[in-house]
């Protein structure tokens, strides 16, 4: 009880996750996951797959990524080592917020995550080089229903710290939001 600070933001339903580090004269020890703190906050995602990636160099941008209905995905992020800017955009059809981004810098050294709710596309960019994220995800992949959004759409207007940044070859070619297929509606709960 009362190992996490949960913080609201802007974006309804996306909320910062901050587990407490107990340090001592070794390092630190903290809970990263607990279902139960997790829940005596309001968040009762039942995950059922852990994603890692590791992102080599700074200015490596992965994203924007979602799957669709009926495969879409709540996730819970954070960076096991170096620093990300981490961006997520609304795409709930029906939200006072929909196209906007926001933007929050998870690192090892703040312990921050990111609890990002279906409807959002999702991507971030590296700030470091030896970046390990670590995510839980509450569907399966399914490739069939992965979709993307340009990273650089102007009619979002994401504040990344790179112009140039190292992408896949299927970052490169992604719809703009305008273009993009969603089936996201805001939730009566979110
Ligand atoms: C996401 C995923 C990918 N893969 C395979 C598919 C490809 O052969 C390979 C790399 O996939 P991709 O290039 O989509 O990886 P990222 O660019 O890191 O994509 C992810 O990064 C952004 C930021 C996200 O939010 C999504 O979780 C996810 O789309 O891993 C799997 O086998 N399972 C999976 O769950």
């Amino acid at each position: 009880m009362g190992k996490i600070k949960v913080t609201n933001t802007f974006l309804k339903g996306v909320k910062i996750i901050e587990p407490k580090a107990f340090g001592d004269n070794r390092g630190y020890f903290m809970e990263s996951y607990n279902a139960e703190e997790l829940s005596e906050a309001g968040i009762h995602t039942k995950f059922i797959q852990d994603n890692q990636s590791l992102s080599s160099e700074p200015g490596i941008v992965r994203g924007l990524h979602y799957q669709l209905n009926p495969k879409c995905q709540t996730k819970l992020l954070r960076a096991l080592t170096g620093a990300i800017l981490d961006v997520v955009v609304d795409i709930r059809k029906g939200s006072p917020t929909f196209g906007q981004w926001g933007g929050f810098i998870l690192s090892e050294y703040n312990h921050r995550q990111l609890l990002i709710p279906k409807g959002f596309a999702h991507g971030f960019c590296t700030l470091t080089p030896n970046v390990n994220v670590f995510y839980k995800v509450d569907e399966f992949y399914a490739p069939e229903y992965d979709r993307g959004i340009m990273w650089n759409d102007p009619a979002i207007g994401i504040h990344w710290p790179v112009s140039n940044p190292i992408l896949s070859e299927k970052d490169k070619n992604h719809p703009l939001l305008e273009d993009a297929e969603m089936n996201f509606e805001v939730g009566v709960d979110d």
